[in-house]
C-alpha cells in the first residue's frame, strides 16, 4: 500500500524543487535572461527554475512602472531593473528575454528583443495569430536567433513517456501476426493500442480562477480560452500523434458581453487518413461534472485500447497514466479487433523530480549555447544543429497558431489580432459609433 500524499517524501522534494530550493552553484550561465513584466508567471516559470539549472541566470526584470520592477527585483534578488521593456532590450548583459505578456503583447516584444539581438522565450500563445508566428520567426530566422514558445510541458519527461507508449508495439501472445511499430506520423499506426480512433485533450479551468478582469478576457489582449487553455490541447494533439489534422467544427461560449471573447471553446479535428481529436477548452468549467479545481487530460483510444493522463500540464504536482489494452490473441492480425485479454496499468512519471518549467529552461540554454556556438564557429555540422532548433521551433509555433486561427474561424469568430491593431480596430468602431 503507498503511503498517503501527506507522507510522500518524494513529492515534498519535488515541491521543494520547483520552488527553486537547493540548486547548484553557477558556474558560467550559458544564458543570461531578462523577464520582461514583473509578474507571477515569471516567478515559478523563470525565476525558480534559473536558481537548479546551472547554465541560466536572471539577471534584469522590467516592469511598465519601475517602482514595482525595483520592488519585484529586490524581493527575488535579481541584480538589475528597468521601469521599461525597452531599457532592458537595450541591456548588453542580457542574452536572451523572456516575455512573460499578454497574448497580444507577444508578437510586438519578441520582434523588438530580437530586433536587440536577445534569443527569446515567449509565452504561449506564441502570437496572436499565425500571420503574426510567422512574422516573428522570420526575423528570428534572419537574425540566426532561437525564438521558443514556452510550453513547458512538452519538456517534461511526461510526455516522452506518452509518446513512447503510442510508438511501442504491441506484445503479441506467441504466433500472433503483426509487430507493426506505428501509431506516430499519420495518426493511423497500428502500436499498443491498435488503430487510432481519437484524441481528447481538456483544459477546463473553474470560474473562480479568473475574474472578468483578467487578461484572458480582454479583446485587446488577444484573449479568449482556445487561445489560453485551447493552444494546450492543440498543441499536445499535435504532439502526440503527429500529421496534418484540419478543423471540423468549433463551437464558443461568449464571455459575458463580448462578441470576440471565447470563455469556453470545443472543437474537433479530422486526419485525413483517418482519426479524429477533440478539444474542449474552459475558464468556466462545471463544479458539477470536473469539480473544483483545474482539470487537464490526455485520452487517446485506439481500436485496442486506451491511454489516460491526467495532470500533463503540471505534472510535477501529480500525475496519472493509465493504459488499458487489449492483447492480440495468438493467430489473429494485431489491429484486427479481435478481443483478447484487457490489461490496466498505472504510471506516474517524474523523471528527476524536476519542474516542467526546469526542464524547459535545460533546453533552452542548451539550445542558445549551440546557436551561439555556430554563431562563433561557423562550420557546417554547429550550423546545421543551429538552423534545425531555429526550423522545429517555427514549424512548431505556426502549425499551432495555424489551428487556433481556424478554430476560431470554426466557430464563427475572427483569429484574434495584436494588440495595436486590436486597439485601433476598437477606436475605429468607437468613433463610428459616435459619429
Ligand atoms: N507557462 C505557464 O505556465 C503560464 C503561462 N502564462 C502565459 O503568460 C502570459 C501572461 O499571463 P499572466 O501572467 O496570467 O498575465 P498577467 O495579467 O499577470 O500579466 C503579466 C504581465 O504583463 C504585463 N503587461 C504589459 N502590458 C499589459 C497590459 N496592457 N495589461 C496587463 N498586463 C500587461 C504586466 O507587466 P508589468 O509588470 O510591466 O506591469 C504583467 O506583470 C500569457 O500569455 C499566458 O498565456 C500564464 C500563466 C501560466
Ligand atoms: O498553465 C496554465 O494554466 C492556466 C492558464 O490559464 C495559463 O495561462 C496556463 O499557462
Amino acid at each position: 500500500m503507498s503511503p498517503p500524499a501527506i507522507l510522500d517524501l518524494g513529492q515534498l522534494q519535488r515541491v521543494a524543487n520547483f520552488l527553486g530550493f537547493g540548486g547548484p552553484p553557477k558556474s558560467q550561465p550559458t544564458v543570461r535572461v531578462g523577464m520582461l513584466g514583473a509578474s507571477q508567471v515569471a516567478t515559478y516559470a523563470m525565476i525558480w527554475p534559473a536558481r537548479r539549472v546551472p547554465t541560466a541566470e536572471v539577471v534584469a526584470v522590467a516592469a511598465r512602472d519601475g517602482d514595482r520592477a525595483r520592488e519585484y527585483a529586490k524581493q527575488h534578488g535579481i541584480p538589475r531593473s528597468y521601469g521599461s521593456y525597452e531599457a532592458l532590450l537595450a541591456d548588453p548583459d542580457v542574452d536572451a528575454v523572456y516575455v512573460g505578456l499578454p497574448n497580444g503583447l507577444h508578437g510586438q516584444w519578441a520582434r523588438a528583443a530580437l530586433k536587440a539581438g536577445k534569443h527569446v522565450l515567449c509565452e504561449k500563445p506564441f502570437t496572436a495569430n499565425e500571420e503574426e508566428a510567422r512574422e516573428v520567426h522570420a526575423l528570428a530566422r534572419s537574425r540566426g536567433l532561437v525564438c521558443r514558445e514556452a510550453f513547458h510541458y512538452r519538456e517534461h519527461p511526461l510526455m516522452d513517456h506518452l509518446r513512447g507508449l503510442l510508438l511501442a508495439a504491441p506484445s503479441p501472445s506467441p504466433g500472433a501476426a503483426g509487430t507493426v511499430h506505428g501509431n506516430g506520423g499519420n495518426g493511423n499506426g497500428n502500436g499498443l493500442l491498435g488503430r487510432l480512433q481519437s484524441v481528447d485533450v481538456a483544459v477546463l479551468i473553474p470560474k473562480w480562477v479568473f475574474g472578468g478582469a483578467n487578461i484572458r478576457f480582454q479583446e485587446t489582449l488577444a484573449g479568449g480560452a482556445a487561445m489560453d487553455a485551447g493552444c494546450y490541447c492543440l498543441h499536445a494533439i499535435r504532439s502526440l500523434v503527429g500529421g496534418s489534422p484540419e478543423v471540423e467544427s468549433a463551437t464558443a461560449v461568449m464571455a459575458p458581453k463580448s462578441q470576440v471573447v471565447d470563455a469556453a471553446m470545443t472543437g474537433t479535428l479530422r486526419w485525413r487518413d483517418g482519426g479524429n481529436a477533440g478539444v474542449r477548452a474552459s475558464f468556466r468549467a462545471s463544479l458539477q461534472h470536473d469539480g473544483p479545481f483545474p482539470v487537464n487530460t490526455i485520452d487517446v483510444r485506439g481500436d485496442r485500447g486506451h491511454l489516460h493522463c491526467s495532470n500533463f500540464i503540471m505534472p510535477v504536482f501529480g500525475n496519472v497514466v493509465r493504459l488499458t489494452t487489449t492483447a492480440v490473441p495468438a493467430g489473429a492480425e494485431a489491429g484486427a479487433g479481435s478481443s483478447g485479454k484487457t490489461t490496466t496499468t498505472v504510471t506516474r512519471v517524474y523523471g528527476s523530480g524536476e519542474s516542467t518549467y526546469y526542464y524547459q529552461l535545460s533546453r533552452f540554454a542548451r539550445d542558445v549555447g549551440t546557436v551561439k556556438e555556430a554563431t562563433e564557429r561557423g562550420d557546417a555540422g554547429s550550423l546545421f544543429a543551429a538552423s534545425s532548433i531555429l526550423s522545429d521551433d517555427a514549424t512548431d509555433s505556426i502549425a499551432n497558431m495555424r489551428l487556433i486561427d481556424a478554430v476560431y474561424v470554426a466557430a464563427g469568430l475572427a483569429p484574434r489580432l495584436p494588440s495595436a491593431k486590436a486597439v485601433k480596430l476598437q477606436q475605429q468602431v468607437d468613433k463610428a459609433a459616435v459619429q
